[in-house]
Order: C-alpha cells, then sequence, then structure tokens
C-alpha cells in the first residue's frame, strides 16, 4: 500500500508545506518549520496522537479523533494504524509538494 501512496504522495526527499489546519496540528506537537519532508509529516502527526493520548487503551492500533480537529481533517471519527489510507487522503488535500 505505501508504494502505491508513494506515487500519488511526494518521494521521501522532497519537501512539502502544509495547509493552515495541518500545519496547526504539527506545531502543536512540536515543530518549529513550515516545509517539511513527508517523513517528518508523520512523524509530528504520531506525536500529536500520542501526546493527546487519542490511541485506544484496549485497541492501541485504534486512534479515536471524533473530537479533534485531527479527526475534521481526516474525516473518519477512527481510524487503526494499519489501514492508514485516510491519512494518505487527507495528505492529497493538505500538503502542497515544493518543486525544490
Ligand atoms: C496509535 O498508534 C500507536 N500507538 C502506540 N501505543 C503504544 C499506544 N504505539 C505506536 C503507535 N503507532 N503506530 C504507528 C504510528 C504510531 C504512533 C506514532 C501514532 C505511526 C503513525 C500513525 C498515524 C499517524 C497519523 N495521522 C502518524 C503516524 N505509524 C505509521 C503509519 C503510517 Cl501510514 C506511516 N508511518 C508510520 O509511522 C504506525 O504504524
Amino acid at each position: 500500500a505505501s508504494s502505491q501512496a508513494c506515487r500519488i504522495l511526494p518521494t521521501e526527499a522532497s519537501h512539502v508545506q502544509p495547509k493552515a489546519s495541518l500545519l496547526k496540528i504539527l506545531h502543536a506537537a512540536g515543530a518549529k518549520e513550515d516545509i517539511f519532508t513527508l517523513k517528518e509529516v508523520m512523524h509530528y502527526l504520531g506525536q500529536y496522537i500520542m501526546l493527546k493520548q487519542l490511541y485506544d487503551q484496549q485497541k492501541q492500533h485504534l486512534v479515536h479523533c471524533e473530537d479533534d480537529p485531527l479527526g475534521d481533517l481526516l474525516e473518519v471519527e477512527s481510524f487503526s494504524v494499519k489501514n492508514p489510507s485516510p491519512i494518505y487522503e487527507m495528505l492529497k488535500k493538505n500538503l502542497t509538494v515544493l518543486s525544490f
């Protein structure tokens, strides 16, 4: 799945500029910059989920985000880290790929 997503999303090396609502989430997770690699965006989104404890205490691969800005972006109430398609859909809509 991830290889498929990469063909649609920027390559690991290229830089992306998150749109305002995604950028707010990345800054809430401790990001200082406004331009990222895809890997950095995933890192900060992960940090955000862990910091706000959005994961299910029992089923720890589940993320509950219905009452969180992340849920508004992902347009789902919850998702499993094992089925990341909502994440990639959201990133396609909320990242601008920079040519340099
Ligand atoms: C609830 O999740 C976890 N809970 C625990 N507990 C002990 C409770 N430990 C690890 C994880 N965990 N597993 C994975 C990830 C995490 C943390 C960093 C959220 C990351 C990840 C998942 C979702 C987003 C978004 N929005 C961003 C990064 N991730 C990845 C998912 C994808 Cl699609 C690409 N790269 C990844 O690292 C995984 O597989």
